[in-house]
């Protein structure tokens, strides 16, 4: 059935069972994101951010409400979702070129068409000159843009990304997110992205949520303006308005945090 939304979640509520305790991670959660948007999700540590992800991954089942992909209710993992984590998840025993299309060959997908697209993102990436080295032999910001590189070679229609840039240094942070926004956007994939880094937040994210509270619900909206949006990260940083988006975005998520 055609829908309007990448993703539409309906009143989700979510508990985690240990053997000594009941979490509920997040409650009545609704939220929708329309194709080709950039979401992002900020907030204080616990508050179900990642736990949010993995119930749209479909690694999860919610207790209650209901989540839509492109239409479709999600029952479990879905070929359309590629999900990268801050770690990189590089195999030490294979080259670059054979960590790329790992996802590739797990889906049955590595046709020589397939193939030669993921050397063309590797290209993009500025890395063609180290396909056939192992992964201790890079950098972290390189070994994460080679995460970056396998995760778009399923060509997903949306990109899950858990605090993805976090352990990288500054330079390599707003390279990344360059890259990756330029990707996106030259294919117009939708994406959820995870981040404790309110400056990340505003210079890539179209629209920024605060998550907050025990349980965890949306508690702030902040639209980023077009004009930033259009700007790459560096840039966006850069804009006059950057600044008083960032005091908002501080205020609202401290405010937020006292909700705990
Ligand atoms: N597998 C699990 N079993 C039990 N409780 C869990 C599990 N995973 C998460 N939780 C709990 O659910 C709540 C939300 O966790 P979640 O990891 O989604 O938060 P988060 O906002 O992503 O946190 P962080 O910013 O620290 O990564 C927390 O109280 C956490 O302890």
């Amino acid at each position: 059935m055609a829908s309007d939304y990448a993703v539409q979640i309906e009143d989700l509520t979510h508990t985690y069972f240990t053997k000594t305790e009941e979490v509920t991670a997040i409650r009545s959660l609704s939220l929708t994101v329309h194709p080709g948007e950039f979401v992002v999700l900020v907030g204080p540590s616990g508050c179900g951010k990642s736990t949010i992800l993995s119930l749209i991954a479909g690694l999860i089942i919610p207790a209650s409400g209901r989540i839509q992909l492109f239409g479709n209710p999600v029952n479990g993992p879905s070929p359309r979702i590629a999900y990268m984590l801050q770690k990189d998840g590089l195999l030490a025993w294979r080259t670059v070129a054979q960590n790329m299309i790992l996802g590739l060959e797990l889906r049955r997908q590595a046709t020589a068409a397939a193939i030669a697209d993921t050397h063309r993102l590797l290209d993009e990436m500025g890395l063609s000159h180290v396909a056939h080295h192992y992964p201790h032999q890079l950098s972290g910001g390189m070994r994460q843009r080679v995460a970056l590189v396998r995760t778009l070679a399923v060509r997903p229609d949306l990109l899950l990304l858990d605090e993805p840039f976090s352990a990288l240094d500054i330079q390599n942070k707003i390279h990344l997110e360059h890259l990756l926004t330029n990707v996106l956007k030259e294919q117009q994939k939708t994406a959820i992205l995870v981040t404790h880094d309110l400056e990340e937040a505003i210079a890539i994210g179209d629209r920024v949520l605060v998550i907050g509270g025990r349980p965890g619900q949306i508690r702030y909206t902040l639209p980023i303006p077009t004009d930033i949006r259009a700007l790459p990260p560096l840039e966006a940083r850069a804009h006059p308005s950057f600044r008083s988006l960032f005091s908002e975005l501080w205020r609202e998520v401290n405010r937020i945090e006292k909700l705990a």
